[in-house]
């Protein structure tokens, strides 16, 4: 079993992120996790923090001359504004000099469609501030650098991963486009919206633009494609064991996504059934299938076949064309607040649901191969495809 847990505010000192239950011996890189926390940095329409925050990275258990040594993973991520924020984010009561009462006062316009007013209710506060640090998905950069580590664990399994970005507004990639490989995440991170086909993307630039320019922001969807997964992941006997629910859960739990569809998901919904499900075949000796509808998951089990997931992000709430909403000071009513946002952060989110697919993953992995060491979870997930018997066997998709 994998567990992991996140700390930290937004202008808070630094982000703190811990992953239990890594075997030992899995390579473990610094410089691989930075890069994936430059990836989330990325993408046409995120706001001016992404162009200084350093995601100041440090790795202080679990790891041992580049190698895991089966104890906590943990990691510290500083943040780059902290200085500006360090009294009014102080952990002891501080008084504010003159430089920061302007930063530090009170948020009393809570956003249409962000945590604020429901958590000043929730927690008890005046004021908004308190809410949006931890409601921020700034935190999400602790969740990628734990999926980078997901990440390295399945490698070492041959389990790949890619995200790409489907649609942006009203934009969409061709239904039936080529699907990517985890081959082809330099090449999507190079495209300002990480999204697989270049006309589209051409399309969701100008999109960003005429949203930008008309005071607004925009949401869409990401794809997370997994492939070299065996079957039987996850498990049919119990609903929290499905590892669809799982996936759906751990996207779900992304801030501003509001929809999850696994393989062609609502799609099949209006198919008849003899066009929605994935056919066996026999190929080489082995079963396959010709299509991936199911996105590689039967009754809550990975099938062998790529994993396929999508998730759905609404559009930005700190619109720049500020929303109306009640100054709960005053009970006047008021524009929300806005100091600066993000226009889209689609691709971002595509990077954030690569890693907490990882985790998921790497967590099931963990469930079914257990293992101490790295070497260990691959023997017994080698001694398990071997047992399948032949007449059983089927094409893993890798
Ligand atoms: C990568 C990423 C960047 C985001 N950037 C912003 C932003 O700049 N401004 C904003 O209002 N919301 C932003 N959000 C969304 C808010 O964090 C989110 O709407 C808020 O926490 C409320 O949660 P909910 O939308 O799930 O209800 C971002 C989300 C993600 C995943
Ligand atoms: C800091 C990040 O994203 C932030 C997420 C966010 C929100 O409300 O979720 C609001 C913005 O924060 P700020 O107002 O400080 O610029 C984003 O920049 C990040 O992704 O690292």
């Amino acid at each position: 079993m994998l567990r992991w847990l996140t700390a930290g505010e937004s202008h808070g000192p630094e982000l703190i992120a811990v992953l239990e239950g890594l075997p030992a011996g899995v390579p473990i890189s610094l410089e691989e996790i930075r890069a994936d926390l430059a990836r989330r940095k990325l993408g046409y329409g995120r706001g001016s923090r992404m162009k200084f925050e350093q995601d100041e990275l440090n790795l202080s258990g679990g790891v041992v001359q580049g190698v895991s040594i089966g104890g906590p993973v943990a990691i510290r991520i500083g943040n780059t504004e902290w200085p500006k924020w360090a009294e009014v984010m102080s952990a002891e009561p501080t008084e504010l000099s003159e430089k920061s009462r302007g930063r530090g006062a009170p948020l009393t316009r809570p956003r249409p469609g962000h945590a604020d007013l429901t958590g000043m209710q929730k927690y008890g506060f005046d004021e908004a501030r308190p809410v949006l640090e931890r409601a921020s998905a700034r935190e999400t950069a602790a969740r990628v650098a734990l999926g980078a580590v997901a990440r390295a664990f399945l490698g070492e399994l041959g389990i790949g991963l890619v995200s790409h970005t489907v649609s942006l507004g009203d934009i969409v990639a061709p239904a039936g486009s080529a699907l990517p490989r985890p081959e082809d995440t330099a090449a999507l991170d190079a495209d300002p919206l990480r999204c697989f086909d270049a006309a589209t993307s051409a399309r969701m630039v100008a999109e960003v633009d005429d949203t930008k320019k008309s005071g607004d922001t925009i949401g869409g969807i990401v794809e997370v494609l997994a492939y070299g997964l065996p079957p039987g992941l996850g498990s049919y006997v119990h609903w929290d064991r499905r590892l669809d629910s799982r996936l759906a859960g751990a996207l779900m739990g992304i801030q501003a996504i509001k929809g999850v569809e696994v393989g062609d998901g609502f799609e099949t919904t209006r198919r008849r059934g003899s066009a929605a499900h994935d056919e066996l075949h026999v190929a080489a000796g082995q079963i396959a299938r010709e299509t991936g509808r199911a996105g590689g998951i039967e009754g809550g089990m990975t099938t062998g076949q790529v994993l396929r997931v999508r998730a759905g992000m609404k559009p930005i709430a700190t619109v720049p064309h500020a929303l109306p909403t009640i100054d709960v000071a005053t009970g006047e009513e008021a524009k929300a607040h806005h100091q600066r946002s993000d226009v889209s952060a689609v691709p971002a989110a595509g990077v954030v649901a690569e890693a907490m697919v990882a985790l998921v993953l790497a967590d099931a992995v963990t469930e079914k191969f257990g293992g101490d060491s790295v070497a260990e979870t691959k023997r017994n997930l080698e001694s398990y495809l071997a047992a399948i018997p032949e007449r059983l066997s089927t094409v893993i998709e890798s």
